[in-house]
């Protein structure tokens, strides 16, 4: 490849941050309208587990009611149906798409398979290309196979963990520092990116630790996660804070950018930069950081 081609290498999602994802079911009015004035760069309408199975009907109307009064500013809007080996899901499809969300969530997506019935069924219902196809793994079983799952179909754009699921699977208990899903969290990942994929961190469900939500989502960004999913409001401002680039992460990637372009002027193709070696795979990355800062600011 010419180096030209390396430096400006395409990076799975550049330009959309998705550093808080906020749940919320979707069988609570308040929450829908709440959700309009928070921070959260995504709100995840949920159809599934946060609504008990006499508001199906009502949430689901819900939810098809606030996408499209819209009102919800450059904020993602994607919807969680009930899992493939329900009664439910083919429902909310119906009554979601043509609303127009920007994504449908899968949950408890076990297999390729039915990633593929779902996008299936949502060509069915007129969904537009745009409309992104999201898949979470929750189940053993699903770790296992997130290689053909993120493989699975072209609309599919992100996966999703959900370690409350994975860690009763497992029988493991939920630590703020997280070593009995370490290896799952893993796997994902490689997965995601593997395939090109946005991954989002699992939700933190002590709600008022702020100091354990912190901790888990520094670990997530650090292991390569876009943004932790999260269950209230108040989780937002630090998901925010942790998942961008701070100023002085944006200054040294544009000076590392310009170490390198005046070492590759010379000719070289590697060169130091305040004591590092730096390659065009650094500029690449330092791009991306830049990338992301800006459409942050964007927003
Ligand atoms: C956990 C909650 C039930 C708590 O609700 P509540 O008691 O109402 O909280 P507060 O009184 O502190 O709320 C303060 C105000 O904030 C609004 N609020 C609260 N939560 C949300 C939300 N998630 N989105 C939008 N707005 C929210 C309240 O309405 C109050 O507003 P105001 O009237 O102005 O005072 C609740 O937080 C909740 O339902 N959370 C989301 C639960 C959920 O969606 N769960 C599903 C996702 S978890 C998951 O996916 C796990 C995964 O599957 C896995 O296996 O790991
Ligand atoms: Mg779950």
């Amino acid at each position: 490849m010419p180096r030209s081609a390396v430096l400006q290498a395409p990076f799975s999602n550049p330009c959309r941050p998705r550093r808080s994802v906020l749940f919320m079911p979707a069988s609570n009015a308040r929450a829908l309208e709440k959700a309009r004035t928070l921070a959260a760069d995504t709100l995840v309408l949920d159809l599934e587990d946060a609504v008990a199975p006499d508001a199906k009907d009502v949430a689901r109307r819900q939810a098809a009611e606030a996408i499209a009064a819209g009102a919800f500013g450059r904020r993602e809007v994607a919807v969680r149906i009930n899992g493939t080996d329900t009664d439910w899901w083919a429902y909310d499809l119906r009554a979601v798409v043509k609303a127009g969300p920007d994504a449908i969530l899968i949950p408890k997506v076990e297999d390729a398979g039915s990633v593929c019935l779902v996008a299936d069924r949502m060509l069915r219902r007129g969904a537009p290309r745009s409309m992104a196809l999201w898949a979470m793994l929750e189940t053993p079983r699903a770790f296992l196979n997130a290689d053909p799952i993120a493989a699975s179909h072209p609309r599919l754009a992100c996966l999703v963990v959900g370690t409350n699921d994975l860690s009763k699977g497992l029988q493991a208990r939920q630590t703020v520092t997280r070593e009995p899903v370490i290896t799952a969290l893993g796997l994902a990942m490689l997965a995601a990116r593997a395939h090109g994929h946005a991954i989002l961190d699992g939700v933190y469900g002590a709600i008022g630790d702020t100091d354990g939500l912190r901790v888990q989502c520094e670990q997530a960004r650090d292991m390569g996660f876009d943004g932790k999913t999260l269950i209230h409001p108040s989780q937002i401002d630090t998901a925010n804070a942790v998942f961008a680039p701070s100023r002085a992460d944006v200054e040294d990637a544009g000076a590392l950018i310009a170490a390198y372009e005046a070492a590759a002027e010379e000719g070289a193709g590697v060169a130091t930069y305040r004591g590092r070696m730096i390659e065009a795979l650094h500029v690449d990355d330092a791009r991306r950081l830049i990338a992301l800062s800006e459409a942050i600011a964007a927003l």
